[in-house]
Order: structure tokens, then C-alpha cells, then sequence
């Protein structure tokens, strides 16, 4: 059989909507469900458009090879992005030499030198939202808490000020921008609704009074070394990084760390809650972690049940089930034929819902990533930040981040699910996490 000659599989379907219901309900089980009837190579439909799906771990491998790079890019699903802002490219939505120049740019503070000599910075953080909002008695909305908790870090941390009165804008903005330009699955007509406009105003006004605070920034302000090291290369290199392109760059730690963090760390509350004997394993590893006062990046790797929690909620709530891109010419995966120009999902999570990658998969078991199991560690197996060229660049910020925030979380509060029983319901859109309606409630102060 010639690579040409295997036919791939096209998913059943609804007429026009294709599969977009399914895929809307549940995204990780829709991938699982159709890798396991249809194999590493299949095509789905949404809303008219069929899209090409590698999925699995050689899917995910795929992404980190000469060959991947060569035969995928990201620049179709960022396009619409970079022109609503006005922009001439962004991080994401470059490849090659071009995303390499960007990537360079922004390593540094993306670091994790961004986070790793403030650890303190990031629990005083956490426990003024806690103060604020975590109150005895009281039941939590767990995501908008949480959103606003990310805020308050990211924006302290990366661009030296914290800006909690943008969250709902950088919230709303970002939802539609995904929705609408980068996945697609809602039609453009919505960017007209005043809500949206509204809030693309406002995160406009936020950058521009970022870059406006740190151009007044006296020495001796606190670091922020994203935001100055875009702007130097503003400075320096306005071919590389011009005014627009700095104006929708500052607003990145936000419109990438907002939702994934948040809804993480909110999925994060809801395991570790839903099962008793983690829940006390998590609260002892807490408890010593913050015995003496300070914290350094040292001490995180002396935590392996919250370690683990974290794993495994990524694992099993994952919040970029796929990978877009684009096929920049004819290949073929698995035998099965890709023509350039295709759109393509790169199905990199499916192997964490798989047996013989994590067995018992759908356990939530935080005891598979410490040796000599290490489940996590065979080839594409685990891929929560993506894979290849555009792994997440936050990811060792990440996390520390979740690392050092649900650890306070669970030393400061007794924490209950609110009712005790409560089964997680999950949104989709703009990037699944536990729905909005999820509440815990704080049964009391620990510490
Ligand atoms: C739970 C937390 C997070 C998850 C699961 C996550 C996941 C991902 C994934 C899957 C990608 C790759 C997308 C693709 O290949 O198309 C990505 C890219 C990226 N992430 Fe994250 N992310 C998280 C947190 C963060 C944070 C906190 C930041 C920074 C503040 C960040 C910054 C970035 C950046 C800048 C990129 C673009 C990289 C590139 O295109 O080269 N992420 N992230």
C-alpha cells in the first residue's frame, strides 16, 4: 500500500454543524473517543470546514521533528489576531527565523528568573486575595477568584504593576479574540458586539498605560523584565518589535496566562477536594512548606504530592487539548496523505486518557510521575504546554506559579465543595475549565 493509497477516516456527523456539538461538549473525550475508533489519522467537520487530526503520542513527537516543523505552521490561526489589532506578527503566530527572533525577545521574561527570586512576592499576592475574597462562612465562586488571583500575580510579576480593575476586559477580550479569530468556532459578526468593542478599548488603554508607567519608572522599581525587555527592543530594534507590535505583546502574560492558570488551578481545588486522602497529603506538604516563614524555588522540590496533584490535573484537565496549525506542503503521516494548505488539529493529549500510557487513566493518582513510575516520561505521552517549537514559554513560570499559590490555598483554608457532593461541570469556551458556577466554601482558617 502506498502512502497515498490509505484512505482517512471522515468523522459521523451532523449536517452543516458537523461535529462542532460534540467537540463543544467535551473536546479531550471527542479526541480520545475517535482515536480510539478511527486511529492516529482521521478528519473532522465544524460548521462546515473539515480539519485534518493527527492525534497520539507519535502525533505529539511529530510536532518536535525537523519534519513537523517543516510541514506545520501556526501563522493561519494568529492572522486575524495580529490584523484586529493592528499589528504586523505576535509570538504564536510566527514561525521559523521570524518566531525565533520573537521567542529570543521574550525568553527572559517569560523565565522562570521572572518568578524564581519572588516567591514571597507571589504568596503576599495570594494571601491578600485570600483576605479579600476567600472568607470564612462565605461560598467562593472558585473561577472568577481565581482569574482575579492570576491578574493580580501576572500582572505584578511581568510588567511590574498589578491592574485587577482590567480583568473582566482581558477576560471578555480575550474570549471573543479566541473564540472568534483563533479557533473560530463563533462567527465574526460578533466582534461588532459593544461588549467586545468595549473591552478591546479598554485592554488597548491598559497597554498603552503599561508601557506609559514603565517609560516613568523611577530606578529602584520593582522588576518587570518582560515589559522592559520588549520595550528595549522597541528601543533598539523597532524593526523587530514596532510600536504595534509592542502594544499587543505587553498584554501576552495576560491573554496567555489568564484562562490556562486560572482555570488550572480552579480544576486543581476540585481533585484535591474531591479526594480525601490527597486532600490530606496536600495540606501536610503545605503546612511544612511554610513553617519557616520564607519560601525558595529549592523548597518546591520537596513537595511531590502537590507536585503531583498538579500533574495530574493537567493531566486529566487539560486546558489546550489540541494543537492548530497548518500543512505548508503535501506530507504524509502514517500513510495517510496531507495536502498543504490543510488545516490540522495536532491531537497532543490524547495519550493522557489512554491505558497503556497511564493505566487506570481516568484515576486521579498523583503517585504516576515520581520514579520508578514516571508514566509521564515515555515518548509523547504528556503534553499539557503543547509540544515542539511553540511549547509554552511560560510553562516553568507556570509552574511555579500554580506550584507556590494552590499550596497557600490549602495551608491558610479549610476549604469544602459547596454542596459536599458536587460533581465538576466544565465550560469549553474560550479554553475548557471548571464552569463558573463551581464554588467551594471556606469552612474556616487553617493558618
Ligand atoms: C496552566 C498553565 C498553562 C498552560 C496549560 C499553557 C499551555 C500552552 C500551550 C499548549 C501553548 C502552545 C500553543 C500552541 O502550540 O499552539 C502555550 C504557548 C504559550 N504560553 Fe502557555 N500555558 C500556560 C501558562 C502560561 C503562562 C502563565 C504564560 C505567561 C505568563 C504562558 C505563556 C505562553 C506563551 C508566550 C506561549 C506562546 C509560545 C510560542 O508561540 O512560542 N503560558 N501555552
Amino acid at each position: 500500500m502506498t502512502a497515498e493509497s490509505v484512505r482517512t477516516p471522515l468523522v459521523r456527523g451532523l449536517p452543516v454543524l458537523g461535529n462542532a456539538l460534540r467537540m463543544a461538549k467535551n473536546p479531550a473525550r471527542f479526541f480520545v473517543d475517535c482515536y480510539r475508533e478511527h486511529g492516529a489519522v482521521f478528519r473532522v467537520r465544524m460548521l462546515g470546514r473539515e480539519h485534518a487530526v493527527l492525534a497520539g503520542a507519535e502525533a505529539a513527537e511529530f510536532l518536535g521533528t525537523q519534519e513537523g516543523r517543516d510541514s506545520l505552521r501556526s501563522k493561519e490561526f494568529f492572522r486575524g489576531l495580529v490584523d484586529e489589532y493592528g499589528a504586523t506578527r505576535t509570538l504564536p503566530g510566527e514561525d521559523g527565523a521570524s518566531h525565533k527572533e520573537l521567542r529570543d525577545i521574550m525568553r527572559r521574561g517569560y523565565s522562570r528568573e521572572a518568578i524564581a527570586d519572588r516567591l514571597d512576592e507571589v504568596v503576599a499576592i495570594t494571601d491578600r486575595n485570600i483576605d479579600r475574597v476567600w472568607q470564612p462562612g462565605r461560598p467562593v465562586p472558585v473561577l472568577r477568584s481565581m482569574q482575579s488571583l492570576v491578574t493580580d500575580q501576572l500582572g505584578e510579576l511581568l510588567t511590574g504593576a498589578s491592574r485587577p480593575e482590567y480583568v473582566n476586559d482581558i477576560r471578555i477580550a480575550t474570549m471573543y479574540l479566541l473564540n472568534v479569530l483563533v479557533t473560530r468556532s463563533r462567527p465574526r459578526v460578533l466582534l461588532r458586539d459593544p461588549r467586545y468593542r468595549r473591552a478591546k478599548t479598554r485592554v488597548l488603554q491598559l497597554s498603552q498605560e503599561m508601557i506609559d508607567d514603565r517609560s516613568r519608572a523611577e530606578a529602584g522599581a520593582k522588576p518587570a523584565v518582560l515589559i522592559d525587555d520588549l520595550m528595549r527592543a522597541n528601543r533598539e530594534r523597532p524593526e523587530a518589535m514596532p510600536d504595534s507590535d509592542l502594544m499587543i505583546s505587553v498584554t501576552g502574560p495576560y491573554v496567555a496566562g489568564l484562562d490556562t492558570v486560572a482555570n488550572t488551578m480552579s480544576a486543581f481545588v476540585y481533585a484535591v477536594l474531591k479526594h480525601p486522602d490527597v486532600l490530606e497529603r496536600v495540606r501536610a506538604e503545605a503546612d511544612d512548606l511554610f513553617a519557616k516563614g520564607s519560601i525558595t524555588e529549592k523548597d518546591l522540590r520537596g513537595i511531590p504530592a502537590i507536585r503531583g496533584a498538579l500533574m495530574e490535573t493537567m493531566r486529566l484537565y487539560p486546558i489546550a487539548v489540541v494543537q492548530m496549525r497548518t500543512a505548508t506542503r503535501d506530507f504524509a503521516f502514517q500513510g495517510h496523505r496531507i495536502a498543504a494548505g490543510e488545516t490540522l488539529y495536532i491531537g497532543t493529549t490524547v495519550p493522557h486518557f489512554l491505558d497503556e500510557f497511564f493505566p487506570d487513566p481516568e484515576r486521579f493518582d498523583i503517585d504516576r510521575y515520581e520514579k520508578p513510575r514516571a508514566e509521564h516520561l515515555r515518548a509523547g505521552a504528556y503534553s499539557p504546554y503543547g509540544r515542539g517549537q511553540h511549547v509554552c514559554l511560560g510553562k516553568t513560570l507556570a509552574d511555579v506559579q500554580m506550584l507556590v499559590t494552590t499550596a497557600r490555598l490549602f495551608h491558610r483554608l479549610d476549604l469544602r465543595l459547596d454542596p459536599p457532593g458536587y460533581e465538576l461541570k466544565m465550560k469549553t469556551t474560550p479554553t475548557p475549565g471548571p464552569s463558573l458556577n463551581f464554588r467551594v466554601r471556606v469552612a474556616g482558617l487553617r493558618n
